[in-house]
C-alpha cells in the first residue's frame, strides 16, 4: 500500500514568493501526522496542492499513490478537507450541504443521507441539522467544518488549524473525535498553532519553514532535542560573579541567580548526582533542586529560528512569514465549493 501522502521536491511559486521550496514528505497510512510551522511555512500552500485548489510548479505529490494532478479524481476522493477558512454554501440546511458533497463524490442519494446524519451525530450537531450554516454559533461550525470532510468518509483526513480560537471544552471535544476516527484507521494530517495539539495527538511531527522540512520526528524524540535546566537552590545567596567551575562534558552552561546555581545540559536527571557531588565539595550548601524538561514549544521556536538547525540548511529567508507577494492565479480557500476548478483552470 502506498503511503498517504508522498511528495517529493515539491515546489510552489506565486510570483517571487516560494511557498513552498522542495519540500520531501512522506506521510505512512494510518497516522496521526502533524504539520507545524511558523505563520507563512506553506502549510496551507501544500495542503491546497494536495486537494488541487493550487496547481504545483515542480516536483511530485501523490495521494495514496494517487498524482495529485494526473489521477486528480482519485486522489480527491480519498481526502476529507476541513479548511481554516468558512467556505460552507449559506442556503441550505446543513445537512443538505452534507449531501451534497457526498453526493459530488459519486455517494448515492439515500447513502448520502444516511451519511450526512451519521456525520452530524458524530461532531455532536445532529439537532441542528435543518439550520443554516449562518445561524450555527462560532464552536457549531467549527463542528460543522468535521461533518463536511467526514460525510464522504475520507482515508485521509486534512485539518488545517481545526481548533483554532475554539474554547477548550470544544477542543477537547474535537480531540476526541479526530482520536477517535484515527484508532478507526483514518489517515489525519493536522496542521495547528497549538504545540500541546500536536504533543498529545500526533505520532509523528513535520516542521517546515520557509516551504521546506526542517525535520520529522515523534514529540518525544523534538523535545529530547533540547535542553534541560537543573536549578540547585543553596542556603544564602551567592555571589553573581562566581560561577561554579564544574567539570562534565555533558554540562552546556552554568549560571549563577540569587541563591540559585542554573545548569543546562542536555538530560538534567543524569548529571544532577555529579553537579550535587561537585557543589557540596566545593563547598555549597544544595538545600533543593528543581528540574524543568524543555517544552516542545522551545525546540519549534529554536528549529525555526532563521537560518538555525535545518536539516537541510535551506532558509534563504527569501519567502518569509506573511510576505504578500503577487500569485497571479485566482486560488481561493474554499476548499470543497470549487472541489477541482482551480486545477481545471490552471491546465487550460
Ligand atoms: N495566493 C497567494 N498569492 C501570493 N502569495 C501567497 C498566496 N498564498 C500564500 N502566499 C504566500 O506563500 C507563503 C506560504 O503561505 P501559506 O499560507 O501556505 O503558509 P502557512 O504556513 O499556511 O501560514 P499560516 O500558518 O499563517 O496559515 C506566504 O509567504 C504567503 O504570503
Amino acid at each position: 500500500m502506498p503511503p498517504a501522502i508522498r511528495v517529493e521536491g515539491l515546489e510552489k511559486d506565486y510570483g517571487d514568493v516560494q511557498a513552498l521550496d522542495g519540500l520531501d514528505l512522506t506521510v505512512p497510512e494510518g497516522s496521526f501526522f502533524g504539520l507545524l510551522g511558523p505563520n507563512g511555512a506553506g502549510k496551507t500552500t501544500f495542503i491546497n496542492v494536495l486537494v488541487g485548489l493550487v496547481r504545483k510548479t515542480g516536483g511530485e505529490a501523490a495521494v495514496f499513490g494517487n498524482d495529485v494532478e494526473d489521477d486528480y479524481q482519485g486522489a480527491r476522493d480519498a481526502i476529507g478537507l476541513a479548511p481554516q477558512e468558512f467556505n460552507v454554501d449559506r442556503f441550505f440546511p446543513i445537512k443538505e450541504v452534507l449531501v451534497h458533497k457526498a453526493g459530488y463524490h459519486g455517494v448515492p442519494e439515500s447513502e448520502a443521507k444516511e451519511r450526512a446524519a451519521e456525520a452530524l451525530k458524530r461532531v455532536g450537531i445532529y439537532d441542528k441539522r435543518d439550520v443554516r450554516f449562518d445561524w450555527l454559533s462560532g464552536g457549531m461550525k467549527r463542528r460543522f467544518m468535521l461533518a463536511r470532510a467526514l460525510v464522504t468518509d475520507p482515508d485521509l483526513l486534512i485539518l488545517d488549524e481545526p481548533t483554532a480560537g475554539v474554547d477548550v471544552e470544544l477542543r477537547h471535544d474535537l480531540w476526541e473525535v479526530i482520536t477517535d476516527l484515527n484508532d478507526e484507521g483514518t489517515t489525519i494530517l493536522l496542521t495547528t498553532h497549538y504545540i500541546e495539539e500536536a504533543e498529545r495527538l500526533c505520532d509523528e511531527v513535520a516542521i517546515i519553514d520557509s516551504g521546506r522540512k526542517v525535520t520529522v520526528a515523534t514529540p518525544d524524540e523534538l523535545t529530547e532535542k533540547g535542553s534541560d535546566t537543573l536549578t540547585v537552590y543553596c542556603e544564602s545567596a551567592l555571589d553573581a560573579d562566581a560561577v561554579p567551575d564544574l567539570d562534565d562534558e555533558r554540562i552546556e552552561s552554568v549560571s549563577v541567580d540569587g541563591d540559585a546555581i542554573r545548569v543546562r545540559a542536555s538530560s538534567a536527571s543524569e548529571v544532577a548526582p555529579a553537579v550535587l557531588r561537585q557543589l557540596e565539595a566545593e563547598g555549597y550548601t544544595p538545600i533543593d533542586i528543581d528540574i524543568e524538561r524543555t517544552s516542545l514549544e522551545e525546540v519549534f521556536v529554536d528549529l525555526t529560528r532563521r537560518g538555525d538547525g535545518s536539516e537541510d540548511d535551506a532558509n534563504d529567508g527569501g519567502n518569509g512569514a506573511g510576505s504578500d507577494g503577487a500569485s497571479g492565479e485566482s486560488e481561493t480557500d474554499d476548499g470543497d465549493e470549487t472541489d477541482g476548478r482551480v486545477v481545471a483552470e490552471a491546465s487550460r
